[in-house]
């Protein structure tokens, strides 16, 4: 449990930021993918000190609070369905809730993951920025239920499935406002939050574990593609897969793992984790 104060977490995530955005902000950028949630305020901020000329940048939102920042600090907001097809952003920046040792994230934390999914795996490079809190070497170690977003519908059927597949008492969450019934994303969809016992990495694969859901203990690999795969499920906050690099080889722009992640860390320092 982390004893920092408030405003030290905040701390961190700007450093996190300031160093991710001057170790891969391209200077001379075009299309720039702008992820959701607390800690992408920074990384707008580092972009706006690094000084260089954005007026011909374009930044590519994942849902409407990132629109709100990207036009509160006076930059280009273009919708992701507008963009020319075949458009590869430059980089694509995004906060996470949990990042383990071989750079799998959960997101979804604050109701956003669809659409940044579909703008981080645009790019050529997708890097994380996030606090020491979300430094983990499993999935569910800190972070306990993986967000998974469901059409309305199907949101019962969901839940049952994802019951057969060893999660403990998963919820569709509520809204957080005075208004009751569940909270709407930004496509209106519902989260589910699914309680998994912690991930299985590849080094737990290479050691003998089987990660096929014995005893509920899954590999991050498998899980989200059974998830995924159930009918009425848009999208699993688990994004995992081949990354950078190594899905462009293999025919993709870009993967849903970070090629590197930045964690602001207690003492003041920032910590990276890097794709192989
Ligand atoms: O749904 C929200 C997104 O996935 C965020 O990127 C994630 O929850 C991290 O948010 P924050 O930077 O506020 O910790």
């Amino acid at each position: 449990m982390s004893t920092m104060s408030a405003s030290a977490v905040e701390e961190a995530k700007r450093a996190a930021a300031k160093v991710a955005v001057e170790n891969h902000y391209p200077k001379n950028a075009q299309w720039v993918g702008i992820g959701s949630g607390t800690t992408i305020v920074y990384v707008v901020e580092a972009i706006k000190a690094l000084g260089v000329d954005i007026s011909a940048t374009k930044f590519i939102p994942t849902g409407y609070q990132s629109k709100q920042v990207i036009i509160n600090a006076g930059f280009t907001a273009v919708e992701f369905d507008a963009i020319p097809p075949g458009t590869v952003l430059d980089v694509a920046f995004d906060g996470a809730d949990e990042v383990d040792e071989d750079l799998n994230c959960i997101k979804g934390g604050g109701a956003c993951l669809f659409q940044e999914k579909i703008v981080a795996t645009q790019a050529k490079e997708f890097i994380c920025v996030a606090d020491h809190r979300k430094l983990q070497p499993r999935l569910l170690t800190n972070w306990k239920a993986i967000p998974v977003e469901v059409a309305p519908i199907a949101a019962h059927r969901v839940i049952t499935k994802l019951k057969e597949l060893g999660s403990v008492n998963p919820v569709i969450r509520p809204s957080a406002s005075v208004k009751e019934g569940p909270l709407k994303t930004d496509q209106d969809f519902f989260i589910i939050d699914a309680p998994f016992k912690p991930l299985l990495i590849k080094a737990d694969l290479e050691a003998g574990h089987d990660g096929n859901g014995k005893d509920g203990v899954w590999a991050v690999e498998t899980l989200a593609s059974k998830i995924k795969a159930i009918s009425g499920v848009l999208d699993v906050g688990i994004f995992r897969g081949l990354t950078g690099p190594q899905a462009t080889a293999a025919g993709g722009v870009g993967g849903e793992r970070p090629v590197a992640a930045y964690f602001g860390m207690a003492d003041g320092t920032v910590a990276v984790r890097k794709a192989e």
